[in-house]
């Protein structure tokens, strides 16, 4: 070849290399820059209106400041108030712009726009012409949360969806709940037992958030995977490590390249995610052979949904992915309702007598048995209760596959949906001024608690994609409150400070620091 060729070579593999560049650089601006236009300026002619948000960060900048201007206020405040009006103080932001703009508007998550609802009967409207299978999840999270949920049924859309529900509806029937009912009342007592060692030595004070998360933890473990031991010890740890890697850490979700500012937790929380889909994979090869072999005893859902897919309607890394969403979705929920409690009990300690003396007729001094649970029904209306003033999934999110008309207006195919929980269920139009008391008989006789639109209490979700766990999440609620409260009395600590605070849940900033006493 000599130097004519060799430079027409190199010329052309130029050119490419530019043409390549170039359509990069225009896909990556129509990507970043072109669409998001398009979207606002569709969204607006459709009267959706918001924060005007600037590039590449959408509105977090306003979130920020706007949280750490009530981190300034809430420094200066008396830290014995508690008071259950928590909407502008969990998400200062919504709140802010609800003032501004109404209970329906636009924010933007970096290039990411979000229809902000906190109207029941927006909802209601908007969800009533769209089947669960038709709804999508925020490309954006589904990304950003890989690690912990995968494909799993959290995540799963369209007809994927359906079959993944329809399979894993039965594992949540009654009479496989029962079934782990003493799985839940070992790991609770010896949370107990370790309880009145410590206050035999001297010290009453626990953290019951923490507490009540490792008990949770573990119960969740046990009665998705059935995984205890070293092995459950481990997953366990990852698990967590997972949730911390992506949550505990300022990262901008919905910003281009954000991945590569928070390089670091991002790779992080890939990286033991892999090893927990390493770990539960080998677990549930060993499951799947022992019940080949028949010695499978597996009373947990897992057991339950290789027993239903002995036709291998799940792959196996479905299985991992359904594992990880059960841990994920199913143990911080359950823990931070009974924290809450906890914290409202303390400061309601009628309450606490009337529960207790509840117990005392539907169980007595026996053993806790699953049939006995429906019996206890104030405790069922301070479950809700707790659900409404401190809601543990403080929203709901959706994503547009089509567009949807509402009243004549259309969001727009794509754009995200951001159900503002905590707004609707601290709304005094729909539940009245006595709106942020903590009054549990607002339930007797009414599972919506008086709220005027059924679309306003949302402890679960909505329609078909409603929360699949949530049996499981009662029955777990009303096991660990009985054990406790036959055996304890619990005040709040002086050293308690009430800040609920918003981190993908909603949990108590600084903790619960609560006085037990053995009854
Ligand atoms: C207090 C406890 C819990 C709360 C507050 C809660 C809340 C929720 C909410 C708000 C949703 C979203 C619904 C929607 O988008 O409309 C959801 C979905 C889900 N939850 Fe729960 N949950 C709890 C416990 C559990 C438990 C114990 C499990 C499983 C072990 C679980 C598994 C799931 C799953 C798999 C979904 C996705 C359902 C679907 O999209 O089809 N949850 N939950």
């Amino acid at each position: 070849m000599d130097f004519l060729q060799v430079s027409r070579v190199w010329y052309m593999f130029f050119n490419v290399l530019v043409v390549v560049l170039c359509l990069m650089f225009l896909k990556l601006f129509l990507r970043c820059r072109i669409f998001p236009v398009l979207a606002q300026k569709k969204l607006r002619e459709n009267g959706f209106i918001g924060p005007p948000p600037s590039f590449p960060l959408g509105n977090l900048n306003d979130m920020k400041k706007l949280k750490m201007a009530l981190v300034k206020v809430e420094k200066s405040k008396s830290s014995t108030i508690i008071n259950h009006d928590i909407h502008s103080i969990a998400l200062p932001h919504f709140a802010r712009w609800q003032q501004q703009y109404g209970k329906v508007f636009v924010y933007w998550l970096g290039i990411e726009p979000f229809v902000y609802i906190a109207d029941p009967e927006f909802l209601s409207v908007m969800s009533k012409g769209v089947m669960g299978k038709s709804w999508g999840k925020p490309n954006v999270f589904k990304k950003d949360r890989e690690p912990m949920f995968g494909t799993g049924l959290v995540m799963v859309e369209g007809d994927d969806w359906t079959r993944h529900r329809h399979i894993i509806t039965p594992a949540f029937a009654p009479l496989n709940l029962k079934v782990m009912t003493n799985m839940m009342v070992e790991s609770t007592s010896n949370m107990l037992d370790r309880w009145g060692k410590q206050i035999n030595s001297g010290n009453p004070e626990f953290d019951m958030e923490s507490e009540i998360i490792g008990t949770a933890g573990e119960i969740i473990a046990k009665t998705s995977f059935g995984v205890t031991g070293e092995n459950g010890t481990q997953v366990l740890k990852n698990l967590r490590a997972v949730q911390f890697a992506l949550f505990n850490s300022n990262r901008y979700v919905g910003v281009p390249f954000s991945n590569i500012l928070s390089y670091k937790q991002t790779h992080k929380a890939k990286e033991l995610g892999r090893e927990i889909d390493d770990l539960l994979l080998s677990f549930i090869n060993k499951r799947k052979r022992a019940l080949v072999e028949g010695d499978d005893q597996g009373h947990d859902l897992l057991g339950m949904l290789l027993k239903a897919d002995h036709k291998g309607m799940f792959t196996a890394s479905e299985l991992v992915d359904e594992c990880k969403t059960f841990f994920f979705a199913g143990h911080e929920t359950t823990a931070l309702a009974l924290t809450w409690t906890f914290m409202l009990l303390a400061i309601h300690p009628e309450w606490q007598n009337k529960i207790r003396e509840e117990i005392k007729q539907v169980i007595g001094d026996s053993e806790i048995e699953y049939n006995k649970l429906a019996g206890l029904k104030k405790m069922s209306w301070v479950m809700n209760e707790v659900l409404r003033l401190y809601p543990p999934a403080p929203n709901a999110q959706r994503q547009a596959r089509q567009d949807i008309e509402v009243n004549g207006r259309v969001i727009p195919n794509g754009a995200n949906i951001w159900i503002d929980v905590v707004a609707m269920h601290h709304d005094p139009e729909l539940w009245g001024d006595d709106v942020n008391e903590f009054k549990p008989e607002r339930f007797d006789g009414d599972l919506y608690g008086g709220c005027k639109n059924k679309m306003g209490f949302l402890p679960f979700g909505f329609g078909g994609r409603m929360c699949i766990g949530r049996n499981l999440t009662t029955m777990e609620y009303k096991i660990v409150l009985s054990l406790v409260l036959s055996r304890f009395e619990i005040s709040v600590s002086p050293g308690y400070r009430h800040s609920p605070t918003y981190m993908l849940s909603l949990r108590p900033g600084y903790g619960l620091p609560l006085i037990i006493r053995p009854l």
